[in-house]
């Protein structure tokens, strides 16, 4: 009987792609994964140096610079492939661009029979995400973007760190766009189960609740200080893409927010944007609809109001 191991390709191998290798590899989370970018040379040496590591690998595990051919028989192809912004840049402005770039990949890789789940984290990653989901044909719950992930990690570190306590007791999330237009919801945050609205007022010679908005702008403005800073941002992604390859891998169930397609939730359809949802080896099982305040559920609508003129001025 043929031994069942779990593949996992990247396409893509800059900042993001790389670094996300490295943290599959690390924590042990697929058994192959294998490596595709056009410039080949940067895969090979990639793959090349990751090899020198696995010896200190938690498991056996095995990486090669690959072609398309190899996704027939991947369990997850993930698309890190594409422009990053430069500084100054938004994300929507990488949408023409990387659309194109993307019918190229998916076409690829769906020319070999795919039958798994994509994850995308390229920008702009809703819009992507949705071109995926149109350019593949598979079922919506199997193109999943990384959508704001990233973003829910960075509040939740931002909290943990004004509270002072540890971010994984710390739940909020960040939904909308994986952009300038995302929001908090304030509504469902909480600190070790207490509303944070609730906590701040137990603690008010502590904290204030005028403090929560600069929090939140960090958060939203975080990769442009970082890109202003190292030119990239590729370590906190690729942990969230490494979270939620073990979610998928692992049968977690786990509820992370990503970008899923909307199909009435939140009063919205045909669209992709973050949300929080439950990811297990099938995919996108169920998107959570949150309760929100008439506040959160208006920026909400309008964040996905900028997401969808992306999505139409890439389809024209
Ligand atoms: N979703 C998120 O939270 C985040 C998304 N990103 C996004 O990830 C993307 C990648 O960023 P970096 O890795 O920093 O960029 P990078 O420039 O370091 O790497 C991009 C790679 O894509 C490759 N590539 C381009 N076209 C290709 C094609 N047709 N086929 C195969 N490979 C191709 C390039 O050769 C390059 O190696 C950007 O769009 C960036 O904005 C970055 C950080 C966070
Ligand atoms: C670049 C990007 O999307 C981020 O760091 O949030």
């Amino acid at each position: 009987m043929r031994e069942v191991r779990n593949r996992v390709v990247i396409i893509g191998t800059g900042a993001v792609g790389s670094s996300y290798a490295f943290g599959l590899l690390n924590q042990g989370i697929s058994d192959e994964v294998v490596l595709i970018d056009l410039n080949e040379e940067k895969a090979e040496g990639d793959v090349m140096d990751l090899n020198h590591g696995l010896a200190f690998a938690p498991s056996s595990k095995k990486i090669w610079r690959g072609t398309y051919s190899d996704c027939k028989d991947a369990d997850i192809v993930v698309i890190t492939a594409g422009a990053n912004q430069m500084p100054g840049e938004t994300r929507l402005d990488l949408a023409e661009k990387n659309t194109k770039v993307f019918k190229s990949i998916v076409d690829g890789v769906m020319a070999h029979s795919f039958d798994g789940i994509f994850i995308v984290a390229t920008n702009p990653v809703d819009v992507l995400s949705y071109m995926t989901w149109q350019f593949s044909g598979l079922p919506s719950e199997r193109v999943i973007g990384s959508g704001t992930i990233l973003d829910t990690a960075r509040l939740r570190y931002q909290l943990g760190e004004y509270f002072d306590i540890d971010a994984r007791n710390v739940h909020a999330y960040i939904i909308g766009e994986h952009g300038d237009s995302e929001l908090p919801v304030w509504s469902h945050a909480n600190v070790g189960g207490i509303n944070v609205n609730q906590y701040i007022q137990k603690h008010e010679n502590q904290y204030s609740q005028e403090d929560l908005e600069p929090i939140f702008h960090k958060v939203r403005d975080a990769a442009y200080h970082i890109i202003e800073r190292k030119g990239a941002t590729h370590y906190g992604i690729a942990m969230g893409l490494v979270r939620l390859t073990k979610a998928i891998l692992h049968n977690e169930n786990a509820l992370v927010t990503v970008s899923g397609l909307l199909e009435g939730q939140y009063n919205q359809e045909d669209i992709y944007t973050g949300v929080p949802a439950v990811v297990n080896r099938s995919g996108i099982k169920e998107i959570v609809e949150l309760n929100l305040s008439d506040e959160e559920q208006r920026l909400f609508e309008k964040s996905v109001g900028v997401i969808r003129e992306a999505v139409e001025s890439v389809r024209r």
